[in-house]
């Protein structure tokens, strides 16, 4: 049983979840410790009293803990690489890839955690200082997705306590494993008891302990946007800062000036690899007049070479859906697609089984033809293999139709031309803007978020996470 790690002391639950690999639905990864709100409420009171001193704590002391975290997870990448593919159906590849991004931050933030910002600056008034420094919040409540199950609770979790925060941090119920092999990591690097705590649980008690709790600070989410409005409604009432990174509908603009090797890759990358479950994946393509047939015909050409399997098989290309209620959801979709009067020019079966015949939730990656931006599948995150296409006359219908969307996090654009691009960077309504490059696929050094519906609160990533992590004080001597 793999407990939740409340004040330092590894806590059972209340009740246990038994982690399965999608790939296989036979396969039992482990079972997991389930927590009440009682014991949510433990582990808020742990890291309220943990913070005075952790807070205080050298650089020297949070970049030691930081980097040996880092050292750990690059050194174990094959082995969470492994169960992070088995636990949530992403291809062995991009799990192992995201292992090494995860380490890749709590490195990053532990040269952060030696960096200290600050400002003096000479007063208006004579014989005064200024000095504008940093602070750390308190207690932050980190609730992440099961989508990324260890690169989003590094790039929350590493800057929290890289400033001097303490966490109490809930994953996503179906990715359990990726997340307690984070929290065993954290709590062997040296972590003083309670400045960081792990309860696993479901959003409607867990969660919600820590949207509620006067003691969290802030909170910092990704996931839906209904649950992300939850957030902000509970949070905002009582002053907590909020941070939360919503759903997307991202386009992706291939103009007739486009090299279609390059269009057709970034948009089968950006559509369909990790099995199109990235905020950033583009599921709508925008396409314009001259190329749209020849780059419709070589979209399908390239989807049937795609391999939907197993998703820690050599060779696989998608892996299967997270879930069954995942499934489900994206199943309707491609029903309303259908219903809605866009032709499916490719894929979208359920496959029950994979090639050896295990029982898994695989889907074969769909592209929808003819559609209108009126329809709910250009309107909605399905969060699935389910991409679109958009006609558009020339480059400024194209840009129109791209920002037609209530989100705002990627936007896309394949083109030979400096003018458009340029003009594309400056006029996309998106927090991040990607030229001959799949929407997806972002560094980890630098801003993330987006605008509009996708995003609320200040950036993650890169030096812009202090925004949210610390509270800026401004302190006045007369000498
Ligand atoms: N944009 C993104 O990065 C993501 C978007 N999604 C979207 O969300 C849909 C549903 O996926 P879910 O995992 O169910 O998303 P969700 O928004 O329900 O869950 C995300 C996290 O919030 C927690 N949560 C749920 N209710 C809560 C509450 N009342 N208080 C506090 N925490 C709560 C969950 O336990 C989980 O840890 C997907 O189909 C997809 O459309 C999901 C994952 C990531
Ligand atoms: O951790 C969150 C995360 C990581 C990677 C990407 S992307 O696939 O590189 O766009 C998005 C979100």
């Amino acid at each position: 049983m793999h407990a939740n790690l409340i004040a330092g002391t590894w806590t059972e639950g209340v009740r246990t979840y038994q982690n399965t690999n999608p790939s296989d639905t036979r396969d039992v990864i482990g079972d997991y410790a389930v927590a009440s709100r009682e014991q949510a409420l433990e582990a808020v009171s742990a890291a309220h009293a943990a913070f005075p001193a952790w807070s205080l704590s050298t650089p020297q002391q949070r970049f030691d803990i930081l980097d040996a975290v880092g050292n750990e997870i690059i050194a174990r990448k094959a082995e969470l690489g492994d169960l992070l593919a088995r636990e949530e159906g992403k291809t062995l590849p991009e799990a192992i890839g995201e292992v090494g991004r995860a380490a890749a931050i709590f490195k990053f933030f532990a040269g952060e955690a030696l960096r200290p910002g600050g400002e003096l600056i000479p007063s208006v008034r004579p014989g005064v200082g200024i000095e504008i420094t940093r602070e750390p919040l308190g207690t932050i409540g980190i609730i992440t997705p099961w989508n990324f199950p260890i690169a989003i609770p590094a790039w929350k979790i590493a800057p929290a306590l890289a400033y001097g925060n303490c966490v109490v941090f809930k994953p996503a119920e179906v990715v359990p494993g990726s997340a307690w092999a984070l929290a065993d990591i954290l709590h062997r690097a040296g972590l003083p008891a309670g400045v960081f705590n792990l309860v696993m649980g479901r959003g409607s008690d867990v969660g919600q302990v820590l949207l509620e709790d006067e003691r969290i600070a802030g909170v910092s989410f990704t996931g839906s946007v209904g649950t992300g409005q939850r957030v902000a409604a509970a949070c905002v009432p009582r002053g907590a800062k909020v941070q939360l990174e919503m759903g997307g509908k991202n386009p992706f603009v291939v103009l007739d000036d486009a090299d279609l090797a390059v269009a057709v890759g970034a948009a089968v990358n950006s559509g369909f690899f990790s099995t199109g479950q990235r905020c950033t994946a583009s599921s709508r393509v925008i396409v314009t007049e001259g190329i749209h047939d020849r780059f419709v015909a070589a979209m399908v050409e390239k989807m049937k070479t795609l391999k939907v399997d197993d998703a820690r098989k050599a060779g696989t290309d998608i892996g299967p859906v997270v879930d069954d209620r995942q499934l489900a959801q994206d199943l309707e979709y491609i029903g309303i697609g259908q219903q809605e009067g866009a032709k499916l020019a490719y894929g979208g079966e359920a496959l029950e089984k994979n090639a050896d015949g295990a029982p898994g939730f695989y889907l074969r990656p769909a592209l929808f033809t003819e559609t209108t931006p009126g329809m709910r599948i250009n309107r909605e995150e399905i969060f699935g293999p389910v991409v679109s296409v958009l006609r558009a006359k020339n480059y400024e219908e194209a840009l129109a139709l791209a920002n037609d969307t209530p989100f705002g996090l990627a936007s896309g654009i394949a083109t030979t031309s400096l003018k458009h691009a340029t003009h594309f960077k400056r006029h996309a309504q998106a927090g991040m803007v990607m030229v001959n490059l799949p929407t997806a696929g972002v560094d980890y050094h630098v801003p993330f978020g987006g605008r509009k519906g996708s995003s609320y609160g200040p950036r993650e990533q890169g030096r812009y996470a202090a925004e949210f992590y610390t509270t800026v004080k401004t302190a006045y001597t007369q000498a």
